[in-house]
């Protein structure tokens, strides 16, 4: 199925990324729909992180184009035009929050670089509000990071992401590092969100039972680019030995019995998008 340019979050096309003679990517494609929960995943060092950073504009691209929100990365900001980084929030591997600042402050830094004008008080109270959107207790927003557990970081972070009421969501594997129960608890608060605020949420991860619990579609990096997109069953269908292994081996049957599924036999050129549809 091929998508409108409207319908597309994002367009990245023909992306290389290479670090001196180490190709990353080559000739990658990927389209993430607008609204949708976007998995990706894909061995440890095939790219996923340089990915996210070459759409958000931390990693210039060696080749190809990006398109998010309707607006190519790199090319000149039109007059009045937001800035695009303001229409996106994003949540590093880790929180990455400043520990010199409290929950709160945290929050408030990327109104502070956006809105410079904003009253304090008002900038307070949106800190305060998108503090408990994340299901913190109210006297966290006053704590440093190092009062945090591992999963009140993460909600913490996933607060200061939504600082400026974002389109589109990055997640970087936020449920490393979390135990089974807080690891489903940040899902439901990610497909929550998602559902509530309309987002559009593009989420690295290595946790199965994420892919299965809220993604709407995964894509597959490997070989230096996307090598399928599509719905885990869909994927499961693939005879890519690391597809396979990735969603037929224990892990991923696991996971798939533990949500009470059986393996869905898809026929082979069913379903399966190509990563970007009009490109194929
Ligand atoms: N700034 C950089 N300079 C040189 N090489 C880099 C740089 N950033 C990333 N790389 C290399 O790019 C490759 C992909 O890294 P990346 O962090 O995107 O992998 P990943 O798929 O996110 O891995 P993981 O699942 O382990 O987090 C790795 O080989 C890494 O060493």
């Amino acid at each position: 199925m091929s998508e409108a340019p409207s319908d597309l979050a994002i367009r990245i096309e023909d992306l290389e990324n290479r670090f001196g003679d180490h190709a990353v990517h080559e000739g990658l494609n990927l389209d993430v729909r607008r609204g949708e929960i976007i998995g990706v995943v894909g061995g440890s060092g095939t790219g996923k992180s340089v990915l996210m950073r070459s759409v958000i504009g931390l990693q210039t691209p060696s080749h190809g184009r990006i398109e998010v929100l309707g607006r190519e990365m790199g090319a000149p900001r039109a007059p009045g035009e937001a800035d695009i980084r303001s229409r996106w929030g994003v949540l590093f591997q880790g929180g990455a929050l400043f520990s010199t600042l409290t929950v709160a402050e945290n929050v408030e830094v990327p109104l502070k670089e956006f809105y410079p004008d904003m009253d304090p008080e008002l900038r307070h109270e949106i800190a305060r509000y998108k503090v408990s959107l994340t299901g913190l207790p109210d006297n966290a927003a006053a704590k440093y990071p190092s009062e945090l557990s591992g999963g009140m970081k993460k909600r913490a972070g996933l607060a200061r992401a939504l600082a400026l009421d974002p389109e589109l969501l990055f997640l970087d594997e936020p449920t490393a590092g979390l135990d089974p129960i807080g690891a489903a608890a940040f899902d439901s608060l990610t497909r929550e969100l998602h559902e509530t605020l309309g987002l559009t949420v593009f989420l690295i991860t290595h946790d199965l039972d994420t892919l299965h619990e809220i993604c709407d579609r995964v894509a597959v990096l490997a070989d230096k680019r996307v090598i399928a997109v599509g719905t885990i069953p869909e994927l499961m269908a693939s005879d890519h030995p690391w597809i396979h292994e990735y969603f037929g081996g224990p892990r991923g049957r696991s996971a798939l019995m533990s949500r009470g599924g059986e393996q869905t036999h898809v026929a082979k050129d069913d379903g399966l998008d190509s990563p970007n549809p009009a490109k194929a």
